[in-house]
């Protein structure tokens, strides 16, 4: 099995040996170039556990992760990274807080005072696509949690990654803007081409969003089903009212009240 992320037979605990927690336990997943994968599964099963192995925050202790092709052995810099906090940091302006990976990944980084012109345009045009036309010069306390969200977005795709990491990104939103973002997010993603694994409690947001949607067990997590999503794209916001929809829902939902009955 070979993808452009690829997670083989992994394991990884927290702590010492006498009190360690053991998250994750043979965990094996592969998703592809080009693919929208999302992780569902019950809480605490070791999520943004797999998050940090897939993006080199952390190393296994046993399998391995490759990404791209190559082990990770530290910080992914072909990824970016949206979290349900979007933690934008106060005293930047929007624009400049979305340019903050231009400031520490390369080769953006040696040519960014050089080219600054030219990617100022480029964070703003990202800032137009996601709805935050004119936006830049507010500071992200001036912004909605939305908006925010949005930007951070934006944030974590300025750098052009290959591969999208997102950790409930939509989490803290009212249903209204998180239905607005998931289209927002499916129009970035046939446009650009990314990557994506995206990690969610939304059954909703999974099955809309995804290719393939991954559901883990019970802690120590591991893969326990893969279930490809194939209504055709562009997809309406309609499609989520559909009993072919709602099925793969329940479906899911059904895969998950198993692995937390096993637990
Ligand atoms: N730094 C840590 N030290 C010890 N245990 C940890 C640490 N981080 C996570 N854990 C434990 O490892 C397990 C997996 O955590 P993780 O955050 O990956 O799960 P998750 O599926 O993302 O959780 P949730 O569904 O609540 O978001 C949990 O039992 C958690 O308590």
């Amino acid at each position: 099995m070979t993808g452009f992320v690829d997670l083989r037979n992994v394991r990884l605990s927290y702590g010492a040996s006498a009190d360690a927690t053991l998250a994750l336990d043979g965990l094996t997943m592969a998703v592809k170039k080009g693919e929208f994968a999302a992780v569902v599964g019950p809480s605490g099963c070791g999520k943004s556990t797999l998050m940090k192995l897939a993006t080199g925050l952390m190393t296994p202790q046993q399998g391995t992760v490759e990404v791209a092709g190559k082990e990770v052995a530290g910080p992914v810099s072909i990824a970016g990274m949206a979290f349900q906090n979007p933690s934008m940091l106060p005293w930047r302006t929007t624009l400049q807080n979305v340019m903050l990976p231009l400031e520490i990944v390369q080769p953006h980084r040696a040519r960014l005072s050089r080219e600054r012109d030219a990617y100022v345009r480029k964070a703003e045009d990202l800032l137009a696509v996601v709805g935050l036309k004119g936006f830049g010069a507010k500071f992200p306390w001036q912004l909605s949690g939305g908006m925010q969200q949005r930007a951070n977005l934006c944030r974590a795709l300025v750098h052009d990654p290959a591969l999208l990491m997102l950790d409930e990104p939509f989490g803290a939103l009212d249903a209204f803007t998180r239905e607005e973002l998931w289209q927002v997010m499916r129009d970035l993603h046939a446009e650009k081409g990314f990557t994506t694994i995206l990690v969610t409690h939304d059954l909703r947001e999974a099955v809309f969003l995804a290719d393939r949607v991954f559901v883990m067990s019970a802690r120590p997590g591991k893969v326990i089903v893969e279930r490809e999503i194939d209504f055709p794209r562009p997809r309406p916001i309609d499609l989520t009212y559909e009993a072919a929809f709602n099925d793969i829902v329940h479906e899911l939902r059904g895969h998950i009240a198993e692995a937390r009955a096993a637990a």
